[in-house]
């Protein structure tokens, strides 16, 4: 008989990788063995991108290969384009995603090739089509044209030129790609062990890409930063009905989101740069209200229940200040963590075996088999 697990597989080590690494007690992070807070603000997504999937930051001959290779990949085939009409408007921007991610495996060029230089070349081409799918689902349910890429402008600053029809300030542009590199990788999140389950079985990118996009999307995941925003925007008044809205949550037993984490016992790292992009946004758009409502919030959270901020909680006043839908903020962050993801599938090809956990199981095992008629 199995012994009983740990609910939620807290603390259990599910496979060994080499792509990121956390210290829960410390708050630290690193990708490939760089801290996050040497790195954030420092490279660019690209840089980072290629440091996930290929193992090193890039010379600038490589950056410029890789950023030939994503405006390469960034058009998808006709599978996705056909079905973008029917899924926007049924259900939600990640439900659609979803649907369209799946389907850009058909339209693949290395839709048949199992092999390892084909995932390579299937993750580049990932990364560089979902910032343009969401960019087409908005421009399709707003009723208007996606703007043409401008190759000045990197995945960042392209991706805010789609959503919203401006080209960037250069600094919004800046911080964004910030924000895409501090959500890229966290080594055994629900997502990426979803993705690596999947790869597991030899099952393709896209497949797995899929599922990692299907367990991001909830609130205790990746969901949460929409979720965050929509608490910011709920409350009215000033800030000391944050203070009554917290009480009142955590009285009722239910979770404020964007605070808690499976491993970080003290501050998340990644919000330490995010909560100073919150405010450098506050102060560039001249509106600091959902600046102030979160530090407001945060030390209240802290106050009553000893919980630090995650990673999305200021992702969402900095999306907001941005001008990016909040429907969308999981999605973007879907466009970071693509990197990290597709990184995690190839790894686990590389050195495969099946990952098959066992159960503890709590049913009888002494029943007996009845005819239908006399049940
Ligand atoms: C990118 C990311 O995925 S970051 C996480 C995003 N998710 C959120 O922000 C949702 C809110 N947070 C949470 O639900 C949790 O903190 C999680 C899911 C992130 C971590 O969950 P776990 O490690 O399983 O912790 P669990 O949910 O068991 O919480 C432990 C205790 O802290 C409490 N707690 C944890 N997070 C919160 C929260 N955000 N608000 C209030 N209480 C909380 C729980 O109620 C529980 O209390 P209890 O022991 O009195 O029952
Ligand atoms: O690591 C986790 O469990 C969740 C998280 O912060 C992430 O995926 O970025």
């Amino acid at each position: 008989m199995a012994e009983k697990s740990p609910r939620g597989l807290a603390d259990v080590v599910a496979a060994s990788t080499s792509i990121s690494d956390i210290d829960g007690r410390e708050g630290r992070l690193w990708y490939r063995g760089y801290d996050i807070h040497d790195i954030a603000g420092r490279i660019s997504f690209e840089e980072c991108v290629h440091l996930l999937q290929r193992g090193t930051l890039p010379t600038q001959a490589e950056l410029d290969g890789l950023t030939a290779e994503l405006a390469d990949g960034r058009r998808y085939g006709s599978v996705a384009t056909t079905l973008l009409p029917y899924v926007v408007g049924n259900g939600t921007p990640m439900e659609a995603l979803r649907t369209l991610v799946s389907s850009l495996a058909i339209d693949d060029p290395d839709a048949e090739d199992a092999s390892i230089d084909a995932d390579r070349r299937k993750a580049t081409r990932l990364v560089a089509q979902l910032p343009v799918l969401v960019a087409a689902y908005e421009a399709q349910r707003s009723g208007r044209e996606v703007p043409d890429a401008d190759p000045e402008l990197g995945i960042a600053g392209n991706f805010l030129l789609q959503i919203t029809g401006e080209r960037p300030a250069p600094r919004a542009a800046e911080i964004f790609d910030e924000c895409l590199v501090l959500h890229a990788d966290h080594t055994m999140n629900a997502s990426t062990f979803t993705a690596r389950v999947i790869a597991a079985t030899l099952s393709d990118m896209h497949s797995a890409i899929t599922g990692a996009m299907g367990a991001l999307r909830g609130p205790l995941h990746g969901g949460a930063n929409e979720a965050v925003m929509k608490t910011l925007t709920s409350i009215d008044g000033e800030e000391d009905a944050v203070d009554q809205f917290v009480r009142d949550e955590l009285g009722a037993g239910r979770k404020i989101m964007g605070f808690g984490h499976r491993v970080y016992k003290t501050e998340d790292p990644r919000a330490t740069h995010l909560r100073k992009m919150s405010e450098e946004l506050a102060d560039l758009t001249g509106n600091r209200r959902y600046y102030e409502f979160s530090r407001r919030m945060e030390q209240t959270v802290l106050d009553e229940k000893g919980l630090y901020p995650n990673v999305d909680f200021f992702a969402a006043s900095v999306y907001h200040a941005l001008g990016i839908p909040t429907d969308l903020f999981t999605p973007v962050f879907a466009i970071s963590r693509m990197s990290g993801w597709t990184a995690h599938v190839i790894e686990q090809h590389e050195d495969n075996r099946l990952i098959r956990p066992d159960s503890d199981y709590t049913g009888p095992h002494d029943q007996q088999w009845v005819e239908i008629s006399k049940r």
